[in-house]
């Protein structure tokens, strides 16, 4: 296993834990598969599949080869996130327009988002090189997450959280476990760049997903999914698009998959981004060479308001590699879709509808045949955000 710049291709292994190369580049966890035995890694995660209360019983660890193999089982801190729920739904079906739709319910896990497959990897991480200190920017679900597994860890953690456009439900939710919130009077990637740029100095471990670690964690989501689904992928796997740690982890996953010999094709992959934060979209619908960064994001899935997106180069080669594509949705196709995924009886926040809504617009302009399969990852808990309420038909 080796930690390499995703730019540069410089090799950072034996050096201190940063998060950006001299280059500029984020770094990526780099496995040698080659002497990994399939068949009897497929026996060994099945069985693992019946285990009550023991680290192979998350559905993130269940799948350590893959993800951290030579981490010492006592840095693990777990709460048994992931083993979410995988909905076929005929209403849903019959809204986006194709054959089969699943949805992926990450929002089932224990913080009620995406996030904790990623932080229980960073976490444990932050653990074993004795860091106390952990810190994150976030709309309000990263940092629920870091704050509910740093208490578990019995570390601290900080966040940097937007004083506006944020849902209040999840600041409480992070001070409820304990955190210290800074209120920033900016946005997410204010934050981010503050924390680039202070780490060091205020000794402090950064949880967000320029943190290889976070990648590495979020990507047992299609493990999770592809073994639910006895290794047969869907034609499509849509995710939403805020800062693309959704985008990268999941290329990530399939790739590996595939070298695997799990999957026999990689799926193609849609990104989905709200209109009024949407700069990745119209990069790549507009084939600029590189990211125009949006300054004043805007949508009511305030998860999704972030502008000026990290992983962007990561996102990018997943899509060349997957032959995926980008669309845009608006703030009122994001409400329709999430009322009839609340009605459904599955439920999600505003940025998680976002995928669903980007899988109708596909359908319809035939970017995706309506004889496809397709799988939507629903990101975050319907309680979370409840700044869509009042405004369903009823
Ligand atoms: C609920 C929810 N959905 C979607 C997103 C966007 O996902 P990503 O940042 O991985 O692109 C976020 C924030 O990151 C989120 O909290
Ligand atoms: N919606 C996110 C934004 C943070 O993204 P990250 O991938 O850097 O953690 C949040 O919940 O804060």
């Amino acid at each position: 296993m080796k930690l390499i710049c995703f730019e540069c291709k410089s090799d950072y292994s034996d050096k201190s834990f940063q998060y950006q190369c001299h280059c500029g580049g984020l770094f990526q966890v780099v496995h040698d598969f080659k002497a990994v035995d399939s068949e009897k890694l497929r026996r060994m995660f099945a069985e693992r599949l019946s285990q009550r209360m023991s680290m192979h019983a998350s559905g993130v660890w269940r799948y350590k080869e893959l993800i951290y193999p030579e981490l010492p089982e006592a840095f693990v801190t777990t709460k048994y996130e992931g083993n979410t729920g995988l909905y076929a739904s005929e209403s849903l079906q019959a809204y986006t327009g194709v054959r089969q739709v699943w949805l992926k319910a990450q929002s089932e896990n224990p913080s009620g988002s995406f996030k904790d497959n990623g932080m229980t990897v960073a976490v444990s991480h932050a653990r074993s090189l004795g860091k106390q200190k952990l810190a994150c920017s976030s709309t309000g679900n990263t940092s629920s997450s870091l704050a509910m597994y740093a208490a578990l860890a019995g570390c601290k953690a900080y966040v940097y959280v937007p004083e506006r456009q944020v849902s209040e439900n999840k600041i409480k939710q992070t001070l409820a476990y304990g955190a210290e919130i800074i209120r920033i009077a900016g946005t997410y990637d204010d934050g981010i760049r503050f924390l680039e740029q202070n780490y060091e100095e205020l000794g402090l471990y950064v949880c967000n997903s320029i943190n290889p670690w976070r990648i590495e964690g979020q990507k047992s989501m299609i493990y999770e999914a592809a073994q639910s689904l006895n290794w047969k992928i869907p034609d499509w796997i849509i995710v939403p698009g805020g800062a693309l740690s959704n985008a990268v982890s999941l290329g990530k996953g399939l790739n590996d998959l595939y070298m695997l010999g799990f999957i026999d094709h990689l799926p193609k992959v849609a990104v989905v981004q709200a209109e009024g934060a949407s700069p990745f979209h119209r990069m790549i619908e507009g084939n600029h060479p590189t990211l125009i960064p949006e300054l004043q994001p805007q949508t009511i899935a305030s998860a999704m308001n972030i502008g000026n997106l990290p992983s962007w180069r990561k996102a990018q080669a997943m899509l060349s590699q997957t032959k995926g594509v980008t669309v845009s949705v608006t703030d009122e196709e994001i409400l329709a879709a999430k009322q009839l995924i609340d009605r459904s009886g599955i439920g999600c926040e505003p940025a998680s509808a976002a995928t669903v809504a980007g899988l109708r617009k596909l359908t319809a302009s035939l970017i995706i045949d309506p004889d496809e399969t397709a799988l939507c990852v629903l990101t975050g808990h319907i309680l979370k955000d409840f700044a869509s309420f009042l405004d369903y038909d009823n």
